[in-house]
């Protein structure tokens, strides 16, 4: 956690911000970070928790700007905040409950799974839980929150986040996974250490709904093969946080993850046709639960511009860190060095616009190389672990290059990575997704 000083904060003039908030029992304070400073909070007494994460008690700790959460008691507390906030405010009507006894219910799945013979794959799988809704539903929040309280009760579950828009395991336009150990940071999220990534490219699944699928089939079957040799994250399952695109293509895509990982528990967040829609079609699948919960009023709605600077804030995080705390190196490579390709051939023909029986030409899952130019200027680049090209779509990636430069006349490209010294390897994956250093 990103501590601050244990000691009192502001002088005994009047300039002091502090302020005390006394929370009842099964209540919240809600807070939105100011948009300059960051904010420091502590809890004074009683217990709290932010998304599934005990506080410490009386430790000073700091929020970055713009950072949107809930300090919520079951029991009662007394928080200290020293900062400027956009909002705060207590609310006493909150779905905990009903999310507590969501995780109640996994736990006991979870421990029947661990009793039961590691022989018997069906019984020794502990709940795959995948969480829906419209955007701005909570369903990353209530993931995280299952997630945390997963993990304080010594389960090791598995977070897999299908969200390349707003995921909170890696950059955008990625789809991910890593195991969760320990109750998740309140600040600095999710764990890094090893993420399995998968580099779709977009930040949305409308530009290429093949890859996107072919992705998510990959990231399920690497998930699958760990579960074999793993008993304990087998029996600890998985947390599967999913897009806010709900219709449409969108609900193909939610059946499709639901199919794909083989989810047992799916969490629809406050949509009632969604819901009655996936329990329908869902039916014929007798081992699939579809429980509907309800929206936290909290949740704070973000539109099309919040999004977009937040995925920026994520690409800068990946290099700088979340306080500067990191230091990217700037390197400069020959083009020959380096093989950059794109998944999928330009625009697709539609099927009813062609001959009957012939195949549209732009595969949508073919590798094509990418002859290195300027248009390659401010991409995020990922490299691949794949040994071959045509390796490029089953590899998972190690990370993330940002082109700063290329100079066509000495053939050179200039990029910015997290650490010095050669890439992993020469194979790099290009999508749409582009970042403006500020
Ligand atoms: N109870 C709460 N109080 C204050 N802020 C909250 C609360 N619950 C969620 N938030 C904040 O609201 C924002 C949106 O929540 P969240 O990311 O969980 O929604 P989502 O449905 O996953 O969004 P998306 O559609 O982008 O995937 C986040 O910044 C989150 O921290």
């Amino acid at each position: 956690m990103a501590y601050g000083g244990a000691g009192p904060v502001g002088g005994s003039g009047s300039a002091s911000t502090i302020k005390q908030v006394k929370l009842e029992r099964e209540s919240e304070l809600r807070i939105e970070v100011g948009n300059d400073a960051p904010l420091r909070l502590r809890l004074l007494n009683g217990t709290a928790e932010i998304f599934g994460t005990e506080l410490p008690p009386e430790i000073w700790l700091n929020f970055p700007p713009r950072l949107k959460f809930a300090v919520f008691t079951w029991y009662g507390a007394t928080i200290e905040m020293d900062g400027a906030t956009e909002t705060d405010y207590t609310a006493d009507e909150t779905p905990m409950v009903s999310y507590v006894n969501v995780h109640a219910v996994l736990d006991g799945r979870r421990s029947r799974a661990k009793a039961s013979s590691p022989d018997d794959s069906g019984s020794s799988q502990g709940p795959r839980v995948i969480v829906v809704g419209p955007t701005d539903s909570g369903k990353s929040t209530l993931s995280r929150m299952l997630l945390s309280w997963a993990a304080k009760q010594g389960w090791k579950p598995t977070f897999v986040d299908l969200d390349i828009g707003q995921g909170s395991i890696t950059i955008p336009g990625c789809i991910a996974a890593t195991p969760i150990e320990m109750p998740i940071d309140p600040v600095e999220g999710i764990p890094l250490e090893m993420p399995l990534v998968y580099y779709y490219g977009h930040a949305t699944p409308s530009n290429n709904v093949e890859l996107y699928k072919v992705l998510v089939k990959e990231l399920a079957g690497m998930i699958e093969r760990q579960f074999t040799g793993n008993a304990e994250s087998r029996a600890s399952g998985m947390v599967i946080n999913t897009m806010g695109w709900i219709e449409g293509v969108g609900y193909d895509l939610l059946l499709h993850a639901i199919r794909t990982f083989k989810a047992n528990v799916v969490l629809v967040l406050g949509q009632e046709k969604l819901c009655s829609m996936l329990k329908d079609v869902l039916k014929s699948e007798p081992k699939v639960d579809v429980v509907k919960l309800q929206r936290s009023g909290g949740v704070v709605s973000r539109n099309a511009k919040v999004r977009q600077k937040a995925r920026s804030y994520r690409i800068r995080e990946y290099f700088y860190g979340l306080s500067n705390d990191l230091s990217p190196h700037s390197n400069i490579a020959n083009f020959s060095d380096l093989f950059v390709y794109r998944v999928g051939g330009g625009p697709q023909a539609p099927r009813s616009a062609l001959p009957i029986g012939a195949e549209p030409a732009a595969d949508p899952t073919r590798v094509v190389p990418v002859n290195i130019n300027r248009d390659l200027l401010h991409l995020v680049l990922a490299v691949s672990f794949a040994k071959e090209p045509d390796e490029i779509i089953s590899s998972n990636v190690a990370g993330f290059i940002y082109v700063t430069d290329v100079d066509i006349q000495r053939k050179k490209i200039t990029y910015l990575a997290p650490s010095a010294g050669e890439l992993p390897s020469k194979y790099l994956i290009m999508g749409s997704l582009t970042w403006l250093e500020t």
